[in-house]
C-alpha cells in the first residue's frame, strides 16, 4: 500500500504514477490473449478442450461441455431456503431496476411530411461471461442475464469456467432463475473467442457482456468489432472517500471487499483526517488475516492499495475524477453535495450505510462496471447493451422537393455524382 499526502512536494508525480499504473492487460497478457484467440479461431473445439485442461484442470469430453437446464432447476430446488430467498430477492430487485431502462424509440413527421425516427431492437444472440476462476459469481449471472432478458434477447449463452470440473450450485440456480438458454463450461480468453467466432459445437453470438480477470477483459477488448461488447470490465476497484467520523473497521472492510477479488484489484482510501487514515491502515492489516481470501487480498492491498490524505473533502474531487474508479463510496454527512461535483465513476455509493458490497448483490443497479479508468467514457451494464437502434426515414414528393436540392449540392461538392443523380432524378 502506498500512502500519499496532498501537501507533499512529490504528490503530483506520485498521484500521476498511481493513476497511470497498468494493473491489467500488460504486454504479456495482451500477447498471450492474441495467441489464445488465434488458436480458438483456427482449431475451434480442440483448442477449447486443450485450454480447459491447462487452465481449469478438467477434460471437457469427460466432464461434459454443457450443463443441462434440468440440472439448473434441480440446483435451484435443492438450495437452502434462506439462500433461495436471497437469490430471488436479488433477481427481483435487479429486474425491477432494469425494466426502467427499456428505451423508447421516436417517430416524427415535420411540416413537409418528412418522417424520421428510430426503432430499438434486441440483439439476437448474447454471450454472457460469468467469472469462476477464484470465486463463483451467481450474482454476475443475474446481473448479466436479467438485463438481456428484459431487452428481449432470443438466445442468452452463458460461459463460465468450472475449475477441476466443479460448479457451484448457486451459479446453476441463478441460471435457472434468470432464464439463461445455454450454459457452457469454458472460461478465460478462450471462451470469449469461442463466443465471438463460434466453433463446431457453439454457435457464435452478436454481443458479449460480463466481467472477468485480465485475460477475459483483454480478450473482449481485442475481439471488439468481430463481436459487440458491453465494456472492458476487469479486476475490481474501489475508491472510498471518508471523513474522520466513520468507523475505521467499516471502511477497512469496504476496502478489503474489493481487494479480495483479484491480486490486481485496487482499493484506495481518500480522507481528510490523518489519524483516521492510520486507524484504517491498522484495521486493514488486522482484518486481512481473518479472511479466507487473505492471500489474494494481501497481494492486492500490498501492490495496489493506497491511502491519500487531503486537506479537505472538497480537495478529493479532482483526484476522484482522475481515478475514474469502478466504485466510489462517499462516506460522509452530505454525500449528495460531493456527488453533484463528481463526473467520473462507474457507480457511486452514498452515505455511511451504503457499503459497495450491497450493490454487488441485491440493491438493483448493475455490478458489471468499467474498470481501469474507463468510467471516463463507459457506463455500467444495462438493458441498452443488449439492444441496438435502427433509424428510419420516409419522404414524399413534397419532402424531397424541400430538402433534396441541398443534398444534390452537398453530393456534388463531395465529388460523388451518383449520389447527386440519385436525388436529382427524383426531383425532376
Ligand atoms: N468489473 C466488474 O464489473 C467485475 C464484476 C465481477 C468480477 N470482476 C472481476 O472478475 C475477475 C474474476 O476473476 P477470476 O480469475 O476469479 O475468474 P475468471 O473467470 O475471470 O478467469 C478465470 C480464467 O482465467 C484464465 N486464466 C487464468 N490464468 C491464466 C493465464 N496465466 N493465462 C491465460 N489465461 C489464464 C483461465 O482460462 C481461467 O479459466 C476478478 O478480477 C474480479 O475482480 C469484475
Ligand atoms: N465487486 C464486483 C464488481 O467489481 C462484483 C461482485 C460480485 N460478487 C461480489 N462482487
Ligand atoms: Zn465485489
Amino acid at each position: 500500500m502506498i500512502r500519499l499526502t496532498t501537501t507533499s512536494p512529490t504528490f503530483a508525480a506520485d498521484f500521476t504514477a498511481l493513476v497511470n499504473a497498468r494493473r491489467e492487460a500488460d504486454a504479456d497478457v495482451a500477447r498471450d490473449v492474441r495467441a489464445i484467440i488465434a488458436r480458438v479461431r483456427d482449431e475451434g473445439d480442440a483448442a477449447l478442450a486443450d485450454y480447459t485442461q491447462r487452465f481449469d484442470r478438467h477434460d471437457l469430453n469427460a466432464t461434459g461441455w454443457q450443463i443441462d437446464p434440468a440440472d439448473w432447476r434441480a440446483a435451484y430446488e435443492a438450495l437452502d431456503p434462506a439462500l433461495r430467498d436471497a437469490l430471488d430477492l436479488a433477481a427481483q430487485r435487479i429486474a425491477t431496476y432494469h425494466e426502467k431502462q427499456r428505451p423508447v424509440g421516436s417517430d416524427t413527421t415535420d411540416a413537409n411530411g418528412i418522417r424520421t425516427g428510430a426503432r430499438w431492437n434486441a440483439i439476437q444472440n448474447a454471450g454472457i461471461y460469468i467469472p469462476g476462476g477464484r470465486a463463483a459469481y451467481p450474482s454476475s449471472v443475474l446481473m448479466n442475464a436479467i438485463p438481456a432478458k428484459v431487452a428481449g434477447v432470443d438466445r442468452v449463452v452463458m460461459v463460465t469456467p468450472t475449475p477441476d470440473g466443479e460448479i457451484n450450485p448457486l451459479v446453476l440456480a441463478a441460471a435457472h432463475i434468470a432464464g439463461v438458454d445455454e450454459l457452457w463450461r469454458i472460461g478465460g480468453a478462450q471462451a470469449i473467442a469461442a463466443l465471438a467466432y463460434g466453433t463446431d459445437r457453439i454457435a457464435p453470438v452478436d454481443v458479449i457482456t460480463g466481467p472477468g480477470n485480465a485475460w477475459v477483459a483483454e480478450a473482449k477488448r481485442q475481439l471488439y468489432g468481430v463481436v459487440g461488447i458491453d465494456m472492458v470490465a476487469g479486476p475490481s476497484e474501489i475508491v472510498v472517500l471518508a471523513d474522520g467520523q466513520n468507523r475505521a473497521d467499516w471502511i477497512a472492510a469496504d476496502l478489503l471487499s474489493q481487494s479480495e477479488h483479484d491480486p490486481t484489484s485496487q482499493s484506495i482510501l481518500i480522507t481528510d483526517d490523518a489519524a483516521f487514515a492510520d486507524a484504517v491502515a491498522a484495521e486493514v492489516d488486522a482484518q486481512i488475516d481473518t479472511l479466507a481470501t487473505a492471500k489474494v487480498a494481501r497481494a492486492a492491498w500490498d501492490a495496489n492499495g493506497a491511502i491519500i490524505v487531503t486537506a479537505s473533502l472538497a480537495d478529493a474531487i479532482s483526484l476522484i475524477d482522475r481515478l475514474a474508479a469502478e466504485h466510489l463510496e462517499l462516506a460522509c454527512d452530505d454525500p449528495q453535495a460531493l456527488f453533484d461535483q463528481i463526473r467520473h465513476a462507474g457507480s457511486v455509493f452514498m452515505g455511511r450505510h451504503t457499503p459497495e458490497a450491497i450493490g454487488d448483490y441485491v440493491a438493483g443497479p448493475n455490478h458489471v462496471l468499467p474498470t481501469g479508468r474507463r468510467a471516463r467514457f463507459a457506463s455500467g451494464l444495462s438493458v441498452l447493451d443488449f439492444m441496438k437502434r435502427t433509424s428510419f426515414l420516409q419522404l414524399g414528393p413534397q419532402g424531397l422537393a424541400a430538402i433534396g436540392p441541398a443534398a444534390v449540392a452537398l453530393a456534388e461538392a463531395e465529388g460523388l455524382p451518383a449520389h447527386a443523380r440519385s436525388v436529382a432524378l427524383r426531383l425532376n
